[in-house]
């Protein structure tokens, strides 16, 4: 099947208008309607026994540890395997699993994520299908789940339905990397509702007073974009993210995970070692799955490499 990508060059981060991700779509109606932060504690929302992501990092901070976070696309190859990756990836010592729900239009990822979402979609992957898939595996998982999805499919369902479908499968928390941050307000307000926790991005380019207002309006922990441009594998990681974790740093108390280009052992104890508290990583994972002969050699290969970059945070 001929499935035409965008450019990988084409960078998510050199269209946006506004210098953070959270300022792409348009510009913002209400600019001063930042709420105070709210932490909700989740296990008393969740359908499961597992804490949510704050919880999470306030308890590997006591160990002197730093979250792994990996992300995968659901649906691909299939759902089912996505379930299966889900617990391999739970038994691996994941601390929170951003599962990425397929988008038609994946403005912010690169090849290997939009080659994931179309093969997903392909298949024939919905929101009805996926929350059905969590509803049997979430509460078999020890690790928080963070959801993934743009907003469009989320303004689709409506914010509030959205919120309680998830929340009702035991999802912790919620990443969408196109809202800008002033037009969050309804999507914190019904997350809040829901004991969803809203985690808010920040990139090298946001000016560090509006990365702060990102940081007080971010629940669970506050995404650094490690480099500009859209998701995938890197040679190296740029070791700008070391000044910014120490700037962000200055500016917030709430977990930072570093996510974009990590995809090796070395980058995930290079990027713990400048500070950050949690290191996510993406396409990599995507890509073993991808690259697999078959869904059960993907998932062992899954394993394997997710062992390896744990073991790089032990
Ligand atoms: O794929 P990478 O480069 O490892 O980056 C993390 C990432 O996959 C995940 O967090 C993610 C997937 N799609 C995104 C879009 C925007 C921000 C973040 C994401």
């Amino acid at each position: 099947m001929a499935v035409s990508f965008k450019s990988p060059k084409t960078s998510f981060f050199q269209l946006k208008k506004s210098p953070d991700t959270q300022s792409f779509i348009r510009s913002p109606s209400h600019r001063l309607a930042v709420p105070s932060t709210r932490f909700t504690p989740m296990a008393a929302v969740s359908t499961n026994q597992t804490v949510g992501l704050s919880e999470t990092f306030i308890r590997l901070r006591k160990q002197g540890k730093v979250a792994f976070i990996p992300y995968i696309t659901a649906g691909d190859p299939d759902l089912s395997t996505t379930a299966e990756a889900l617990k391999v990836l739970d038994s691996c010592g994941s601390d929170i699993i951003e599962l990425g729900a397929p988008y038609s239009d994946p403005l912010a990822d690169g090849p290997v994520i939009q080659a994931a979402a179309t093969r997903a979609l392909a298949r024939g992957t919905n929101f009805n299908a996926i929350i059905s898939m969590l509803k049997e595996v979430v509460p078999q998982l020890s690790c928080p789940l963070a959801l993934f999805s743009y907003y469009n499919p989320i303004l689709k369902r409506g914010v509030s339905k959205f919120m309680s479908t998830i929340k009702d499968v035991g999802v912790h928390g919620l990443v969408v990397p196109d809202v800008p941050l002033e037009e969050t307000e309804i999507l914190r307000k019904e997350a809040a509702k829901n004991g969803i926790e809203l985690v808010l991005l920040t990139t090298p380019t946001t000016p560090t007073a509006r990365m702060k207002a990102i940081a007080e309006a971010a629940e669970g922990f506050l995404y650094l974009v490690s480099s500009i441009g859209v998701t995938g594998a890197r040679t190296s990681v740029s070791d700008r993210v070391k000044t910014l974790l120490q700037d962000i740093k200055q500016e917030t108390t709430k977990p930072v995970a570093v996510g974009f280009g990590i995809s090796k052992p070395e980058h995930v104890k290079q990027v713990a070692g400048w500070g950050a508290d949690g290191v996510i990583v993406g396409s990599a994972m995507v890509k073993v799955l991808a690259e697999a002969k078959s869904p059960k050699e993907g998932l062992k290969e899954l394993e394997r490499f997710a062992k390896s970059l744990k073991a790089a945070l032990e």
